[in-house]
């Protein structure tokens, strides 16, 4: 890995006995678009709020853009864009009124707010509704600006926390477009928690599954496939147009491929565990003999089957 940008060392929060987040280590590297996965109460929030400086860790270190987060929470807050999961505008004034009022907070002069408040609502797709009060906007469209206010400062590292919650399917996937071509483009990184697998894996390079405080895994998704569950091999399942007879006359044969590891049937569905895919020898096998196939389905295993290795005992 490239120098990391976001550096967390056995970082580590208890509230009382209980340990919100335990022991993380975790490196990002400029650029990368990183999710943060876990269910509710798994310590998302509380590893964000250590890493912007606004809780203090009970032990280890928080590095961020070089800062130590907790001895240099100013620093850090100058390169880090936050978007918390719950926005608040000001209700009576315009979504550009709103940005001006932030670019100000932030420092910038007369003339950087009028040109960077302009681009950028350009950028978050706001233009044409600039001039309407927030108060009007739909909750994508305060994603939006929301965005735009964290980028306003022109940060290294923006943290997302649940930015898709309460979006409705078309404005989520035009919200995870945006990051990724903001990141791509600008070679921003991007820290976005969530517990939507789905919107995690179309956006990010790599996920981190985080349950009750731990970091169980962490790699880009095919990885974390093949770790998980690649001893499970390839699994095809096919369906035939009539019940498989039990004992079935063809299993013995079939047992002596090679590939084969293991035959399960359930009335006219076979899945075969396989070495590796022999889906188009076993179709053969099946028509050769005359039985007519209905389906055939190839298990691939994604962020579902992750998601419910980790979090079954949870949810
Ligand atoms: N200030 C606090 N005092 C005591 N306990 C807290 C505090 N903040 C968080 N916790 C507890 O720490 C655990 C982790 O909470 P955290 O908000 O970090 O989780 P999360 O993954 O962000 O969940 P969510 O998605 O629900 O926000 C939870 O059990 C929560 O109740």
């Amino acid at each position: 890995m490239k120098d990391p940008i976001i550096q967390l060392k056995g970082l580590t929060k208890c509230y009382g006995p209980q340990r919100a987040v335990d022991d993380l280590s975790l490196n990002i590297s400029k650029g990368e678009i990183f999710g943060l996965l876990g269910p509710n109460g798994a310590g998302k929030t509380t590893t964000i709020l250590m890493m912007l400086g606004l809780t203090d860790p009970t032990n280890g270190t928080a590095f961020v853009c070089g800062y130590n987060a907790t001895s240099n929470p100013i620093a850090v807050k100058r390169k880090v864009g936050y978007m918390p999961d719950s926005l608040g505008f000001y209700d009576n004034m315009t979504a550009l009124e709103n940005l001006k009022y932030i670019a100000r907070l932030n420092g910038l002069s007369e003339n950087e707010i009028r040109i960077r408040t302009s681009e950028l609502m350009e950028i978050v797709g706001l233009s044409s509704v600039m001039t309407k009060k927030t108060s009007t906007f739909s909750r994508g469209m305060k994603q939006r600006l929301g965005l735009a206010e964290v980028l306003i400062k022109q940060p290294d590292v923006i943290i997302l926390d649940e930015p898709t919650l309460g979006i409705d399917p078309g404005g989520v996937q035009e919200f995870l477009t945006l990051i990724k071509r903001l990141s791509k483009e600008q070679e921003l990184t991007v820290l976005l928690s969530s517990h939507h697998l789905h919107h995690v894996q179309q956006v990010c390079d790599r996920v981190g599954i985080f349950v009750k405080g731990k970091l169980l895994a962490q790699s880009n998704i095919e990885t974390l496939s093949a770790d998980l569950f690649g001893h499970m091999g390839h699994v095809v399942s096919i369906k035939s147009a009539h019940a498989i007879p039990q004992p079935w006359s063809l299993q013995q044969e079939l047992e002596q491929w090679e590939a084969i590891k293991q035959i399960t049937i359930d009335k006219e569905t076979i899945v075969f565990e396989c070495k590796q895919n022999i889906t188009p020898a076993l179709v053969r096998f099946f028509v050769e003999n005359g039985y007519d196939i209905l389906g055939v389905h190839q298990k691939d295993y994604g962020l579902d089957d992750i998601y419910q290795k980790y979090f079954e005992d949870i949810n």
